[in-house]
């Protein structure tokens, strides 16, 4: 099992929390904050991975993967429009574990010969899928992360983003035979990710919504207690299974 898959599987909070230098409309998420600073918030929250963001339409730069690689031992994850087998050597190069395939975006031959070259390099397939239909005869899915996107990165994430897809597309991840079914994008608060942990996912990827609030350990720590049932009533209210897919 690869060091990216154990972590995540192995985490009491299984949260991929991300390093991410803008949203999809070009706002700061930083805040003045410096990377080894949002690095130690993660840490210190439990974040068995991290994502780092180096696709330019979210600010990201190669420098920015090489610069958390050298400051944490986390198994890290590199978010970029990967097509080529080179970026898969510079992805190793910069300290990455698993590397983004966005199945939307790449044409059925390059997904599928680009896993196989990953697991060869020792690296991850971390797949992104939004259709059923994109699940199809996916090679290695055992050894693949398979994630659902709550958004749509055809229009660059600018849509506030559907839940209730990863409800309806769970079956069809895990029929894959992945060991590591995981939702991504749009995740907005404890109570969404609470939910879609009791829902059957084995890790969620955050970067949004742990960047605005700040604070990722009280974050963090809310999602455990809401698992527990043990958050107080003005923290966070039950919310139905059901109820995530109308989250906002
Ligand atoms: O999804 C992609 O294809 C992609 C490619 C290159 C850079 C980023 C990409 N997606 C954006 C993300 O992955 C999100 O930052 C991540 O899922 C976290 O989402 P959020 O919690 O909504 O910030």
């Amino acid at each position: 099992m690869s060091s990216f898959v154990e972590a995540l599987l192995a985490a009491e909070h299984p949260v991929i929390m991300e390093v991410k230098c803008r949203d999809a409309h070009g706002a700061d998420l930083l805040a003045g904050r410096t990377v080894p600073a949002v690095l130690a918030a993660y840490e210190q929250a439990g974040a068995p991975c991290v994502s780092v963001v180096t696709g330019r339409w979210f600010g990201g730069t190669r420098e920015l993967l090489r610069d958390v690689a050298s400051r944490t031992r986390r198994p890290l994850l590199q978010k970029d429009f990967v097509t080529r087998r080179d970026q898969l050597r510079t992805a190793r190069e910069l300290g990455a574990s698993a590397v983004l395939l966005t199945a939307g975006l790449l044409p059925r031959t390059a997904l599928h010969s680009l896993v196989p070259a990953a697991l060869l390099l020792g690296l991850t397939p971390f797949i992104e899928v939004t259709t059923e239909a994109e699940l199809d005869g996916l090679p290695h899915a055992d050894e693949c992360v398979l994630a659902v996107n709550n958004k749509d990165i055809k229009t660059r994430e600018r849509d506030g983003g559907d839940l209730g897809r990863s409800l309806r597309l769970l079956p069809a991840v895990l029929a894959t035979g992945t060991r590591c079914a995981v939702s991504a994008s749009g995740i907005d608060r404890p109570e969404t990710a609470a939910r879609l942990l009791d829902h059957g996912f084995a890790g969620l990827l955050v970067g949004t919504s742990l960047l605005r609030h700040g604070d990722p350990v009280t974050w963090a720590r809310t999602v455990r207690a809401l698992r527990r049932g043990t958050v107080p009533a003005t923290v966070g209210a039950p919310v139905p299974v059901g109820a995530v897919a109308a989250a906002p």
